[in-house]
């Protein structure tokens, strides 16, 4: 038994969709299906959920929202034609969202509710093309499905007894199309997980259903061993373990969730991903153990938008609950950190320029200043995080000396090193206006100088 789930891309248009139904149609084994919200259709489209967060901003800004909504129904409209199944579906979207917004709750679970209509609309129409092309198929709500979150808007958590609630789907008759990013609380309320959240919610059905695989259609013919927009057709990776794909989506690999490995990997469910364009194509096979492969780096990951608090202060290492204290600051801010470089005297956290607003950030340097009294402290901006990634690295002599003759042949300046703990990884901080051409060279010393 399979769990297949489809992203955006798949389901962007009704020849996407048409696509997605052969896929089903070709392999019986493929019992439940998780869809995203319609996707980009060509590069600088617009995303249905990034339209549907326009529309739940303005109306708690009070501003206009007949843009939006007026883009939202063309599409669903456009795919119900093309696809020759009732249009019942514009009226259904229209009317989800009017009452989402007519509702008593709070903002953030009324955002919550709207952007999970872009999901819950998609699942609909594949079910109703699945049925009027006489394949047995049904819609199934996550309500009903039995998968429940923390209440946390934007950012759910499975609560374990919802496996044992999916576990039931295997006796359903036919396949069940699922909507993928949201959940509901205990007490009934719409929460999503964080953006690019259907991967997580087709890796907790599948966990649920215990399948043999999920597979996790996307636009992609594999994982690359480097984001395939910096580097022009990048090596494919044809298999990786849980904790490499997992640091290297955590570092940026955007075609999967880094949190929608846990549940496969906790029931051991092997996780494919393919393209929905080629899916005769082999794709990537991600599994808890690979055979040593030859070359110990497997791929290497960027992100921008990071920030560095660095902190000085002679005798650091004799003053006892530094670090907990300085970590206790960002703590009672509700500021989660990536990683902390530290020296003997000194140490500087790297955090998300996006959990940092300007108002935390004085609270938070005011704070060090008064409780910890440094001999400096200052906030770096634009940094970029590079991640090499490879489970044979722990073993493998000359890395790191590799890794920075291609820093300086790429002319960028090392701002930070650190070795994770479990050397699977290497991170390195740079300015962001060089993490390109730094890729680029890393590729070109592990992937093409080999
Ligand atoms: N290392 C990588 N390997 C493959 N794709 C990557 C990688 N890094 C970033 N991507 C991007 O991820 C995209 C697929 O993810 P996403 O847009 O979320 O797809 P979907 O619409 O199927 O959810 C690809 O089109 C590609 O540009
Ligand atoms: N539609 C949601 C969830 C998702 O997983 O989308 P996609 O499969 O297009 O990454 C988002 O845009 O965040």
């Amino acid at each position: 038994m399979k769990v297949a789930k489809f992203g955006g891309s798949s389901v962007a248009n009704a020849e996407q969709l048409k696509k997605v139904a052969n896929i089903i149609r070709n392999d019986s084994e493929r019992k439940a299906i998780v869809v995203s919200a319609p996707g980009k259709r060509f590069s600088d489209d617009t995303k249905i959920t990034d339209k549907l967060i326009e529309i739940g901003e303005a109306y708690v800004e009070n501003k206009s929202y007949a843009e939006p909504l007026q883009f939202v129904l063309d599409r669903f409209q456009e795919i119900a034609t093309e696809l020759n199944i009732s249009n019942q579906i514009v009226a259904e979207v229209r009317e989800d969202i009017e009452c989402t917004l007519q509702s008593s709750d709070s903002d953030a679970l009324k955002l919550d509710a709207i952007k999970a209509v872009g999901e819950n609309s998609s699942a609909k129409v594949l079910s109703a093309y699945l049925q009027s092309i006489e394949v047995h198929a049904s819609y199934l709500n996550p309500k009903d499905a039995g998968i429940f979150v923390s209440d946390s808007p934007g950012g759910a958590q499975v609560l374990d007894e919802s496996y044992d609630h999916l576990l039931k789907i295997r006796e359903h008759k036919g396949i069940v199309v699922i909507p993928g990013f949201f959940g509901y609380s205990k007490d009934g309320k719409l929460i999503t997980f964080s953006r690019g959240g259907s991967d997580i919610t087709g890796s907790i059905v599948a966990a649920g259903l215990q399948a043999d695989l999920y597979e996790n259609f996307t636009d992609v013919d594999s994982v690359f061993c480097v984001n395939p927009t910096i580097v022009d057709q990048p090596k494919e990776i044809t298999s990786l373990t849980y904790k490499e794909m997992r640091e290297l989506s955590y570092a940026g690999f955007g075609v999967f969730h880094d949190e929608a490995l846990i549940p496969a990997f906790k029931a051991d469910i092997p996780v494919c991903i393919k393209n929905t364009n080629n899916p005769e194509g082999m794709g990537t096979i991600i599994v808890s153990q690979k055979e040593p492969q030859p070359n110990p780096v497997v791929g290497i990951a960027s992100d921008t938008g990071f920030i560095s608090i660095y902190v000085s202060k002679y005798l650091m290492n004799r003053e006892l609950g530094f670090g907990r204290k300085l970590l206790t600051i960002l703590e009672d801010e509700d500021i989660s950190f990536e990683h902390t470089p530290s020296g003997i005297d000194d140490l500087s956290v790297i955090i998300r320029e996006s959990r940092l607003t300007k108002e935390k950030e004085e609270r938070v340097i005011a704070r060090i200043k008064e409780e910890l009294d440094p001999d400096t402290i200052y906030v770096e901006r634009d940094l970029a995080l590079i991640m090499v990634v490879g489970e044979g690295m722990d073993s493998t002599v000359g890395l790191a000396d590799k890794a920075t003759h291609a820093f300086t042949r790429a002319d960028v300046n090392i701002e930070m090193m650190n070795q994770g703990s479990s050397e699977v990884s290497m991170m390195f901080g740079i300015k962001s206006d060089k993490v390109d051409a730094a890729v680029r060279s890393l590729y070109q010393a592990f992937f093409e100088e080999n």
